[in-house]
Order: C-alpha cells, then sequence, then structure tokens
C-alpha cells in the first residue's frame, strides 16, 4: 500500500467483510458471540447495537484480530483474515474507539502521521498528509498541528482519532462508540461532518454504538444483537424502525420509533408535483435533501398542513402531514405496535388531516398521496 495516495478522498477502495459462523468464548467461559454470520459490503457502513455485554465489541475486534474468534471465519475482500499477519491487516483496518486512545506526548500531526511514519514514508510526504486529513476532519493544521491531545477538546480530538484511522488509508474502518464521549451537541455535528466525510471516502465501516438515534442517523443498515452476538435483524434504518423483525427489536428501537423513521425518510418519496394552484408563498419550506422528519418540525412551527419543497430555492412540489403519517408500504400499521405506542400511528390516529383543507392546497389534479418509504 502507498501511505500517500493523490488525496485523501481517493483511497484505495473499500474491501467487503463477511462474518461465516463466527464465534467467541473468553478462557473463562463466557461466550460472547455464540454464532455469527453477516456481510458487510464495500463502502457500506454498518451499524452493529444491543444491549451492553450481547458482544459488539469483540465482534468487532475480531475484525482486525485484537481477539481470535474460538470458531468460524472472518473474510475481508474474500480472503481468510486468519492467514493474515495481524500487523499487517490492522495496518489496513484503521480502528476508532471511545476515548481515542492518542499518543499523550506526540503532536496531533505526529498522532495522524503514526501509520505513514510505520509503512517509511519521508518526513515531507507525512506532514503533507496529516494537513490534509486534519482539514478533512475539521481542523485547521496551522492551529492544532503542534498541539498536543490535552490541549484540545474531546470532540477535537475525536477527530484526530477519524484523522489518523484515514491516514492509513484503511480498506475497513472500525469505530467502537467514536463519538459517545462528547456532549450531544457536539455528538450531532461529529455525525454530521462524519457522514459528509463517508460520502467522500466511501470506507468499508463497523460502527459499535449504544444510541440507536446515532444508529438510524449514520447505518447503511443496522445489526440489532441480542446476548451472545444473536443477530436479531440486519436491515436499512427504515426497515427496522418500521418493520421491527421481533417484539425485541422493537422494544430496543423504542417506542418513538415511528418519529426515528420519519427521519430517514427522503421528502422527495413523498413529494406530489405542484398543480399551480397551490398558495406556496403561505406555506413553510423544506430542500428537497430533507427528512419527513425535517417536513414535520416545519409545519409544526409554522402550523401548516403541508410544506412546499425546494431544489436550489425553487418550488418543486408540496408534502402533506396525512403523507408523513401514511404507513410506510406493505408494513401493517401496527406490527409490534403492543409493545410500543408508535408516536407517529399516535399521531395519525389523533391529527388526521381535513381532507378538504389537503385539496385547498393540492389542488384537483393531485393524486392521492405517495408512500413515504424509501
Ligand atoms: N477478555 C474477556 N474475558 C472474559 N469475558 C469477556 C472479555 N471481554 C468481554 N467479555 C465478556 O463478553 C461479553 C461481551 O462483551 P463485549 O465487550 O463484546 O460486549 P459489548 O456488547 O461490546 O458491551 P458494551 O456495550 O457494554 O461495551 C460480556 O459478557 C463481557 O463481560
Amino acid at each position: 500500500m502507498d501511505a500517500t495516495p493523490d488525496s485523501p478522498g481517493a483511497g484505495h477502495g473499500a474491501a467487503p467483510i463477511t462474518v461465516e459462523h463466527v464465534g467467541k468464548v473468553y478462557p473463562d467461559g463466557t461466550v460472547a458471540v455464540g454464532d455469527l454470520s453477516l456481510e458487510v459490503r464495500a463502502g457500506e457502513l454498518a451499524v452493529l447495537i444491543g444491549p451492553s455485554g450481547c458482544g459488539k465489541s469483540t465482534v468487532l475486534r475480531m475484525l482486525n484480530r485484537l481477539v481470535e474468534p474460538s470458531k468460524g471465519r472472518i473474510l475481508l475482500d474474500g480472503q481468510d483474515i486468519a492467514e493474515r499477519d495481524p500487523v499487517e491487516l490492522r495496518r489496513r483496518i484503521g480502528y476508532v474507539i471511545q476515548d481515542v486512545g492518542l499518543f499523550p506526548h506526540q503532536t496531533i500531526r505526529t498522532n495522524v502521521g503514526t501509520v505513514p511514519r510505520l509503512r517509511g514514508a519521508d518526513r515531507k510526504q507525512i506532514r503533507a498528509r496529516a494537513d490534509e486529513l486534519l482539514e478533512m476532519v475539521g481542523l485547521d493544521p496551522a492551529r492544532h498541528g503542534d498541539r498536543y491531545p490535552h490541549e484540545l477538546s474531546g470532540g477535537q480530538r475525536q477527530r484526530v482519532g477519524v484523522a489518523r484511522a484515514l491516514a492509513a488509508d484503511p480498506v475497513v474502518l472500525l469505530m467502537d462508540e467514536p463519538f459517545s464521549a462528547v456532549d450531544p451537541i457536539v455528538r450531532g455535528r461529529l455525525q454530521e461532518e462524519f457522514l459528509r466525510l463517508q460520502a467522500a471516502v466511501r470506507k468499508t465501516i463497523v460502527l459499535v454504538t449504544h444510541d440507536i438515534d446515532e444508529a438510524v442517523r449514520l447505518g447503511d443498515r443496522i445489526a440489532v444483537l441480542a446476548e451472545g452476538g444473536r443477530l436479531l435483524q440486519y436491515a436499512p434504518p427504515a426497515e427496522v424502525l418500521s418493520a421491527p423483525a421481533s417484539e425485541a427489536v422493537a422494544r430496543f428501537v423504542g417506542a418513538d420509533r415511528g418519529i426515528r423513521r420519519l427521519a430517514v425518510t427522503r421528502l422527495r418519496d413523498a413529494l406530489r408535483p405542484l398543480a399551480g394552484t397551490e398558495d406556496i408563498e403561505r406555506l413553510p419550506s423544506v430542500a428537497d435533501s430533507g427528512t419527513m422528519y425535517d417536513a414535520l418540525a416545519a409545519m409544526l412551527t409554522g402550523d401548516a398542513l403541508n410544506v412546499v419543497v425546494t431544489t436550489d430555492g425553487q418550488p418543486i412540489g408540496t408534502v402533506s402531514r396525512s403523507a408523513i403519517f401514511a404507513p410506510p408500504d406493505g408494513q401493517p400499521r401496527d406490527r409490534h405496535a403492543g409493545v410500543s405506542a408508535d408516536a407517529a400511528a399516535a399521531a395519525q390516529r389523533g391529527d388526521a388531516d381535513d381532507p378538504s383543507d389537503e385539496q385547498a392546497v393540492r389542488g384537483p389534479l393531485a393524486g392521492g398521496p405517495k408512500r413515504p418509504e424509501q
């Protein structure tokens, strides 16, 4: 591997991971993982979530051979990692942990340059690469590069951890509760930045979290685990929220999963074209990159039953409150609702639109509401 590709985003691609019937029994007899199979596609961000002690970190640590499985095998890019040199393997796999694990007596720049240095890149190359990565994670190399870890905030240290992991230009990034040490506001910002970063670098990422909102926000797919690493469901966030595979999953994702689903359902799926008769000047507007959650927030703030959806500031259609509360395609409304008061369903029952209001806004050309699920 080259330590200094043309740009941080250019990368060396991403590799798929296949976990085949993997188990881990620790020497004291604890069965951390019984028999787990799953695959993560190249460039996909898979989230492992589940109650404390269910084996999430053990699974993650088996992926870079910090923990050796007791059974089964793990393929990276089709090759059994048991046949790889663990040190060489770990240099291809970035690992970001909760308290980051920066070297306290090294500057930020030196920390970020760790792996390129180990690979023998020259000093100028290492510095350029480190600075590029610091910029990429939103830190100013001139201001922060020569500081020591204790001279940064928790959120800044977390960014350095991500930059250091990316400096190796890994084919896989493993992240164990990467944002949990920072306060909720910083966490939200880091998650947003991280999503932008991932859109640029497209690594295969396996991320462990306790936080269902984080899982829903970041994951392409979410693996919900139970004790002993038992896989309860492995599906995109919208599916886990709208069609939990069991009561256990429904309970785990929470009573407010209906609201969470809105945050991962694209607005444009429920879009109704403009009929030309709407009084769009009086409606709140939301950009078409937004979600149903954004639309609902705008409706509530603007006390409206509809929002105008815009692209580059230009109106392209409307979304109605009833479309937001329509059940996703093919899903019975109250599946597993017995364990939770699904907020969206409750809102549906108690807050149905007046069809005449909708007609007034939609105009005569508008069809029935499109199902909003992606
Ligand atoms: N080195 C070890 N020796 C013995 N048991 C261990 C060891 N590491 C973890 N365990 C046990 O294995 C099980 C799974 O632990 P693991 O850390 O993988 O869970 P987790 O889901 O990541 O938990 P948390 O969310 O609390 O971090 C737990 O019962 C834990 O006590």
